[in-house]
């Protein structure tokens, strides 16, 4: 732990050459906003949030940069996954010529993954690229989407298939935004934190199964450990694999069946995070019938997926059609092979476009059918 304020605080960084940044963990850093101001480019400063963010967290986050001598505009976009829109970029996009902010300007992304994603994507795009800083206020934000740079948006046929890499200044993490947290997102931000010890991590998984109830209560202690080990983990794997040639994609484990859940029942109505849920244990279920995961793995992971709250089983309404129209469309898919990500055993994870299609369909199958 390093402490350069009076506020204690664990700082990480993203290794990537010229492109490194920071993360920064800690209980009330939105007060203490020196890590903030230290990565902001020029004085003009354009925080982007939504309208259930900005009457928690935006007054107080304007008064200390407005402090400061910063040119500071907003963007409030309306709230949830159905805004994560090329339309509703292009808002962030006028609002910053509105302001005549030029290329020194700096993105705040104040919220959750969709408004990291598109504020992170506006920023990729504004005058071909300028500076943006996370500052994540939901689990799923904090453990995962602030960190490592892919912004964009969803399509209609599928999931973030608009976008850029485009990695952040700085990863400002307060974690006591998580108290004005829904139960419902705060499980699901736990899909991704399970995830992590699935694919890298068998010590973490077996931590998160003796601390599951302590995270739902907000412990300060454990929550702390599962964003610090969550961003560690995350860190690694985006410095080794930036651009997803190779080992990024195990970061997708339950994504693709996730993310054909999402764009099929109408985006906002699964969270990424429920949907996440649902397709780890569908790539759990496979990983088994491919003989690599015991029943007893099986079923622990299901234990611990129910244990935070979160769907292990497709929606209803869902055929195997309807998964494999969506799961074609996937970005991983690099001919017309089906690519997944599956576990060799619990904390390792492995890359597979080799799935028997009869495999493939009779998994399908037995989720739609339950
Ligand atoms: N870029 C990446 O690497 C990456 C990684 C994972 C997920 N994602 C994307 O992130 C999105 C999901 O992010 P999310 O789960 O944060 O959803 P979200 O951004 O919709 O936030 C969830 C809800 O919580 C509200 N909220 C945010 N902070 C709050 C707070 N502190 N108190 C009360 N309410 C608060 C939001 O307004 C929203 O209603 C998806 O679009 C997913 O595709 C991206
Ligand atoms: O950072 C990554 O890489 C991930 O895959 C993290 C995922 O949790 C996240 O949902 C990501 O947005 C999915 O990316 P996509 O390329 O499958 O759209
Ligand atoms: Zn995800």
């Amino acid at each position: 732990m390093s402490s350069n304020t009076s506020l204690p605080m664990d700082r990480l960084d993203v290794a990537l050459g010229e492109r490194s940044y920071p993360i920064h963990i800690g209980a009330g850093l939105l007060s203490s906003p020196e890590h903030l101001v230290a990565h902001l480019a020029g004085r003009q400063v354009m925080i982007v949030t939504n309208d259930v963010v900005a009457p928690l967290y935006l007054p107080a986050l304007k008064e200390t940069l407005n402090a400061r001598d910063f040119d500071v505009r907003e963007v409030i976009l309306p709230d949830g996954e159905p805004t994560k829109t090329l339309a509703s970029v292009e808002r962030i996009w006028d609002a910053l010529l509105a302001a005549g902010f030029n290329r020194r300007c700096t993105l705040i992304a104040l919220g959750g993954g969709v408004i990291g994603d598109m504020a992170g994507f506006a920023a990729a795009s504004y005058q071909r690229g300028v500076a943006f800083v996370q500052v994540p206020t939901t689990l799923l934000a904090q453990v995962d989407s602030s960190v490592g740079g892919k912004t964009g948006v969803n399509h209609p046929r599928g999931k973030n298939m608009i976008g850029a890499f485009w990695q952040p200044k700085a990863v400002i993490v307060d974690t006591d935004t998580l108290a004005t947290l829904p139960a419902r997102e705060l499980s699901a931000g736990l899909a991704e934190v399970i995830k992590y010890g699935l694919i890298r991590d068998a010590a973490f998984l077996d931590w998160l199964e003796a601390n599951m109830t302590a995270l739902r209560a907000l412990d300060g202690g454990a929550i702390r450990h599962a964003i610090l080990r969550s961003c560690e983990i995350k860190a690694e794997v985006v410095a080794e694999d930036e651009t997803e040639q190779g080992v990024r994609a195990t970061l997708n484990l339950g994504h693709t069946f996730g993310h054909a859940i999402e764009a099929h029942q109408g985006y906002g109505n699964w969270l990424h995070g429920e949907a996440v849920g649902a397709g780890t244990m569908m790539a759990v279920r496979l990983s088994a019938d491919r003989g690599w995961l015991s029943e007893a793995d099986v079923e622990r992971v299901a234990g611990v997926l129910e244990a935070a709250a979160l769907p292990t089983v497709a929606p209803a309404n869902m055929s195997a059609a309807d998964f494999l129209e969506r799961m074609r469309l996937d970005k991983k898919n690099l001919d017309d092979r089906v690519r997944l990500i599956l576990l060799e055993s619990l904390g390792q994870a492995c890359i597979r476009d080799d799935t028997p299609a009869d495999q493939l369909d009779r998994l399908l199958r037995d989720f739609s059918r339950r």
